[in-house]
């Protein structure tokens, strides 16, 4: 006859992924009970959000189905404690940049030139390609990206501590918009900068990323040097605008994220142009040229010039960003570029 003793024997042998370890040694599987062939037991997890949750289950079912006697297995999910949690990993194995392989620090010289919506598509361009990306909202003069993914009110969940980040179009994606109440005003200044971004990057559990993108505050300021440096290997994306006087504010911005020691992916011209029709004339609205020269002048890549579309303002305003609505628009397709060029440059 089954019973608890041949149970716990044949179940030793499920091994947590990541410690490589018996699931049952480490105390995850318990409250184990068996009566008339019928097993129950409940698997207590890292996080309800464990990406592996499905194959451990279905690890102990297989193994456990396997043994005569066994008429069935009912596996209750549930969460280890945090003080277990921090006994088994002293370092939670999701939160944090631990699992982010690459971050993308989206910036600009000045405000207004489009940061958000390239920090916004190009995300969903890498998630689009197969990448799992996060979205960061740095943004601390006035975070827009809850706007742009209809995202607004959305407060973050916690788990043991850690903070969820929100989840929307394939993407995982936190604000500091999210942590202020409604209708707050934002007074993210110096230290109070310093402290929110630390946070935020110790305790949102990102989990296994390719790409997390941050939308940085415009300018060159102190919260874009500042926030920009804290993340170790963050590499820049630079937005620039076509027209010659916005070129001072990005050289400004290039010469000192340098001097920071930061490294610079690449430059993205966004409202490069505005195609009327598809048999007409591009029209160059803000002038032409301001991508081309600052790339020849500090040797960057151009990634893309973005055109100006219509379908991007109302992406923006309706809070289906243009990479969801219509991804293989012919704006769409110079989005995807980038993303393979950001992809081939990180390896
Ligand atoms: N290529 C484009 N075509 C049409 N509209 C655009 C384009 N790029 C940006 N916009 C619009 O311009 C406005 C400003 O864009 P966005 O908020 O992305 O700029 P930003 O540089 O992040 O601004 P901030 O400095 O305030 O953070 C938005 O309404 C956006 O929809």
């Amino acid at each position: 006859m089954i019973d608890e003793f041949k149970i716990r024997e044949a179940v030793k042998s499920v091994l947590d992924p990541e410690l490589k370890k018996s699931l049952l040694d480490l105390g995850m599987i318990r409250d184990i009970h068996v009566e008339n062939g019928q097993v129950w037991l409940t698997l207590a997890l890292s996080t309800a959000r464990c990406p592996r949750k499905d194959a451990m289950v279905e690890e102990i079912k297989g193994v456990l189905g396997k043994l005569p006697g066994v008429a069935g297995v009912d596996v209750r999910l549930a969460t280890l404690s945090h003080e277990e949690l921090e006994k088994l990993f002293p370092k939670h194995p999701l939160v944090g940049l631990e699992k982010v392989r690459h971050v993308l620090a989206v910036a600009s010289g000045k405000g207004g030139v489009g940061k958000t919506t390239i920090a916004v598509n190009v995300a969903l361009a890498l998630a689009g390609r197969g990448r799992r990306v996060g979205l960061l909202d740095a943004d601390v003069y006035g975070p827009s990206v809850p706007v742009m993914l209809s995202l607004e009110g959305v407060q973050p969940e916690e788990e043991n501590e850690a903070i969820l980040p929100a989840e929307k179009f394939g993407l995982r994606i936190m604000s500091l918009g999210m942590l202020t109440a409604k209708g707050q005003p934002i007074v993210w200044r110096g230290p109070l900068v310093a402290k929110a971004i630390k946070q935020l990057l110790g305790q949102v559990m990102w989990g296994d990323l390719d790409y997390l993108v941050l939308d940085l505050p415009p300018g060159t300021g102190d919260p874009s040097i500042t926030i920009a440096q804290s993340i170790p290997h963050a590499a820049i994306l630079m937005v620039t605008t076509p027209q010659e006087v916005a070129l001072a504010d990005v050289r400004r911005s290039i010469d000192l994220f340098r001097k920071f020691g930061m490294v610079i992916v690449g430059l993205v011209e966004n409202m490069s142009y505005f195609q009327p029709d598809h048999s007409g004339k591009p029209i160059a609205i803000f002038g032409e040229g301001g991508g081309e020269k600052l790339s020849e002048e500090f040797g960057l890549p151009l990634l893309g010039k973005i055109p100006i579309d219509l379908a991007i303002g109302r992406g923006g305003d309706s809070g289906v960003p243009l990479m969801v609505s219509s991804p293989d628009s012919e704006t769409g397709r110079v989005f995807q570029g980038i993303a393979d060029r950001i992809v081939a440059a990180s390896g």
